[in-house]
């Protein structure tokens, strides 16, 4: 399977712009043949979290439309990062996943809202499971913050997923942080990990790049810079059971004693 996160610079607080943008870079990523991009987070809004009822997506409906119609015509699955995500008097932080068909797949709403980037006051948090299947692997989908609570990424991991996806709009400050929880998070779920941040800056943060394809040993296959760029890597799946047939964590669990 070959993965790609396309890391790219988002313009603060335009959808259509951004929407175009996206629109472009699949087109020069056409010939590539990739099975699986992924998106950052908010990637058509940015963080203008003041301005989301009038740049918000109503049911996620426009921004749903888009990625079904990129992924028929370039034939790629695709994990559509998150956008703002507009219902009643809510806004929601929301994963979409489609299929190469065009069929929509899953939605997931960010359950840990980030109060350092105010989110706390403008969307409400998630209810939604992070698991689901496409091409016939069992997926667990994060946003950003969500990396910080482990035992929500494992919950998808007991489910049976084999990678973990996350969306993100990481600043750059915290570089050290992302790539070290990234990197745990795959080592003890013996799990693939497939994470895309943004990259350029909004009037509050500045954002690190540093997207990352680790797989379920903890090894890095392929990692972004602070520039735009696809990181890519192809990977196996059947990697993961033989990683956890060499140290066997999910026997070994002694669930008596915790959950
Ligand atoms: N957009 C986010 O959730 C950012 C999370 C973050 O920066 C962190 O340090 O955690």
């Amino acid at each position: 399977m070959k993965i790609g996160l396309l890391q790219i610079d988002i313009k603060f607080g335009e959808p259509m712009a951004n929407r175009e943008y996206v629109k472009d870079q699949f087109l020069k990523a056409a010939d590539d043949s990739y099975d699986l991009i992924i998106l950052p987070e908010l990637w058509s809004t940015g963080y203008d979290l003041t301005r989301l009822d009038d740049i918000g997506d109503e049911n996620a409906q426009e921004s749903i439309q888009f990625l079904q119609e990129l992924a028929k015509t370039y034939n790629v699955n695709i994990i559509g990062g998150s956008v703002a995500n507009k219902k009643g008097d809510s806004v929601y932080n929301t994963m979409i996943v489609v299929d190469r068909n065009g069929d929509l797949v899953h939605q997931y709403s960010k359950l840990h809202l980030f109060k350092l980037m105010d989110e706390h006051k403008y969307l409400s948090p998630g209810e939604d499971s992070p698991s689901f299947l496409l091409e016939g692997i069992h997926f667990g989908g994060f946003i950003c913050y969500d990396i910080r609570f482990p035992e929500w990424i494992r919950k998808p991991v007991l489910e049976g997923a084999e990678a973990i996806v996350v969306v993100a709009e990481w600043p750059e400050a915290r570089v050290d942080h992302w790539l070290t929880l990234l990197k745990a998070r795959a080592i003890e779920n013996q799990s693939y990990v497939f994470a895309c941040n943004r990259i350029g800056a909004d009037p509050n943060n500045a954002f690190g790049g540093n997207s990352i394809i680790i797989d379920p040993w903890g090894e890095t296959l392929a990692q972004g810079t602070t520039q735009e760029e696809m990181v890519t890597a192809t990977i196996d799946i059947a990697r993961v059971k033989e990683i956890r047939s060499r140290i066997p964590v999910f026997q070994d669990r002694r669930t008596s004693f915790y959950s």
